[in-house]
């Protein structure tokens, strides 16, 4: 099957940034995609080439089907009621599904008669969310829909959108400052740190092919491929790739989903991709 997102060589700039260079990733269908990366690292332009809004200067993006994107500002109109959202959703839209719309969020208990202005932030990220799944996409892509939510109404949206991926095959693509909001939902990994990819790949078998290792001073990582290391006074604490490490002082364990993406970010030189043999490649 076709990946539902391709990014081949993908390279953006605004006038002389390079916001993304050499981008290479395919989201496969039905996953829900994580998108980190810090401040600056490329992840809005990334979203904005999917769905289209920017042009690549080098390399190409692919959907496969349709995308709806749900921006980082939320975009609805304060003096708006819900019903008049949806209204204007419907005249915007073709392959328009008000009566899920409706359903969706008569399910959320978001009253049609109540002005945007009148929601609150958990609930405005809900008809957002419900505006872009009405448009019927098979790529929905979520530029930091948690922004600003208290941590129930974070996972109110994240099982909502889940609901959304189990019933069909659509795909979601979401970025977030908050790895721990992802581990229980994402099931794909995509990592930039300024403007280049990291990580790309399946949570689960990236889980699975790194440790955290913790041992003293002067223990060998031999048998492993680093990706980080730290020190808290003469303990070592690496993130490594491979092994178990042949020297038996270390203490090995799976990583965390916020392990292994601090583990790269602190290390930008290091990356993991596929097809991808050595790490610092
Ligand atoms: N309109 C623009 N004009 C010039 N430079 C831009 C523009 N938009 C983004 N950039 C630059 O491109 C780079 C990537 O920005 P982008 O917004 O994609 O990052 P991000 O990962 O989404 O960051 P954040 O987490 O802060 O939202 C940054 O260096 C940014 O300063």
């Amino acid at each position: 099957m076709r990946p539902a997102l391709e990014t081949t060589g993908l390279g953006i700039r605004y006038r002389r940034t390079w916001a993304l260079r050499d981008c290479s990733l395919a989201v496969p269908t039905g996953r829900v995609a994580a998108l980190v990366g810090p401040n600056g690292a490329g992840k809005t332009t990334l979203m904005h080439a999917a769905v289209g809004l920017l042009r690549p200067a080098l390399g190409s993006v692919r959907v496969t089907g349709e995308a709806a994107f749900v921006a980082q500002d939320k975009p609805l109109y304060d003096s708006f009621t819900v019903a008049e959202m949806l209204a204007f959703g419907r005249r915007m839209n073709t392959r328009w599904d008000h009566a899920a719309a409706a359903d969706r969020l008569a399910g959320l208990g978001i009253p049609l008669s109540r002005k945007v202005r009148g929601l609150s932030g958990g609930q405005q990220a809900q008809v957002a969310v419900t505006l872009a799944l009405a448009s019927r996409p098979d790529l929905l892509v979520l530029d930091e829909p948690l922004a600003n939510l208290d941590p129930l109404a974070r996972h109110e949206v994240m099982r909502s959108i889940m609901g959304e991926v189990a019933g069909r095959e659509l795909t979601v693509l979401l970025s977030s400052h908050v790895v721990s909001d992802l581990e229980e939902t994402c099931d794909w990994l995509v990592v930039l740190n300024g403007g280049r990819l990291q990580v790309s790949g399946d949570i689960e078998d990236l889980l699975d092919r790194h440790l955290v290792l913790t041992g003293p001073e002067g223990a060998s990582a031999a048998g492993t491929q680093v990706v980080s290391a730290s020190r808290t006074g003469r303990q070592l604490g690496m993130l490594v790739r491979g092994g178990p490490p042949l020297d038996p002082r270390w203490q090995a364990r799976r990583p965390g989903l916020d392990e292994l993406v601090m583990g790269y970010l602190r290390s930008p030189e290091s990356a993991t991709l596929p097809g991808m043999t050595a790490v610092g490649a």
